[in-house]
């Protein structure tokens, strides 16, 4: 990255357990980035107004959390617990919590030598002018088996039933909200990886970031 003038952003969105969050994390590694997973920003909230006891559906309460938060302080450990992945869509309907964390996001994309941004406005609303855009995506029903796994494999309990339930509730209040709904950049190159591995979807993500910095740089 030596000798950039601008910082370089990722923007990395899709909906819920699509795998943009490892392939963030891979390809920030990989470019010398940093990385902010947006997704714990909102889960950020969520745990915060629900350690206090306090409802997730007020706007002058949610904002004011949402102003508080410290990303430097997010524990993904914490965060990445099913339960408030619900609770993080409910308050990421409400206007004034999103501009309070897109604040904070713009913040962190705007440092050198620049980052990797996974949730589900980067390429639209946060990065719009990012000269890379990916967007991941897989069925509902490949997503809610590699959550429904991952739950498992943490020691916690669900059945895919109810996962597939939660998966597509998540899907449809994110891609139905009025503000920053869900969906691809005009200009983002789609991912589907319901029938590729890990290793399969990284390859291809970074052959993608590769081609899209060098026509860039013509
Ligand atoms: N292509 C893939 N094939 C199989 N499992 C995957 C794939 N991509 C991600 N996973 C697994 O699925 C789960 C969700 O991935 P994650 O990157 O956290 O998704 P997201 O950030 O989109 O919610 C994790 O357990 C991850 O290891
Ligand atoms: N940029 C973002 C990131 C997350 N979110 C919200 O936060 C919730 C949790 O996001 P997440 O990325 O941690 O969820 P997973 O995809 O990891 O399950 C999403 O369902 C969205 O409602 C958002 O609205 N905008």
């Amino acid at each position: 990255m030596a000798g950039a003038e601008k910082p370089l952003a990722i923007a990395i969105d899709g909906p819920a357990a699509s795998g943009k969050g490892t392939l963030s994390r891979r390809l920030a590694a990989e470019f010398g980035l940093r990385h902010l997973d947006t997704g714990l920003t909102y889960r950020g909230v969520a745990k915060a107004l629900i350690d206090q006891g306090l409802p997730l559906d007020d706007e002058d309460i949610a904002e004011k959390a949402a102003l508080e938060l410290d990303l430097g302080g997010l524990d993904r450990t914490v965060l990445a617990e099913h339960g408030i992945g619900e609770a993080a869509s409910r308050v990421a309907v409400m206007p004034r919590v999103r501009r309070a964390l897109v604040e904070k996001q713009k913040q962190f994309a705007a440092a050198m030598p620049g980052a990797v941004l996974d949730g589900r406005d980067i390429g639209t609303v946060v990065c719009p002018d990012a000269p890379v855009k990916l967007y991941v995506t897989a069925s509902a029903e490949v997503r809610a088996e590699r959550r429904f796994r991952e739950i498992v494999s943490n020691g916690g309990e669900a059945t895919y039933e109810q996962v597939l339930e939660d998966v597509k509730r998540r899907d449809a209040r994110d891609m139905g909200r009025a503000d920053s709904p869900l969906r691809p950049a005009p200009d983002a190159h789609l991912l589907d990886t319901s029938e590729m591995d890990i290793e399969t979807a990284f390859l291809e993500a970074r052959a993608f970031v590769e081609k899209a910095l060098a026509d860039g740089n013509d």
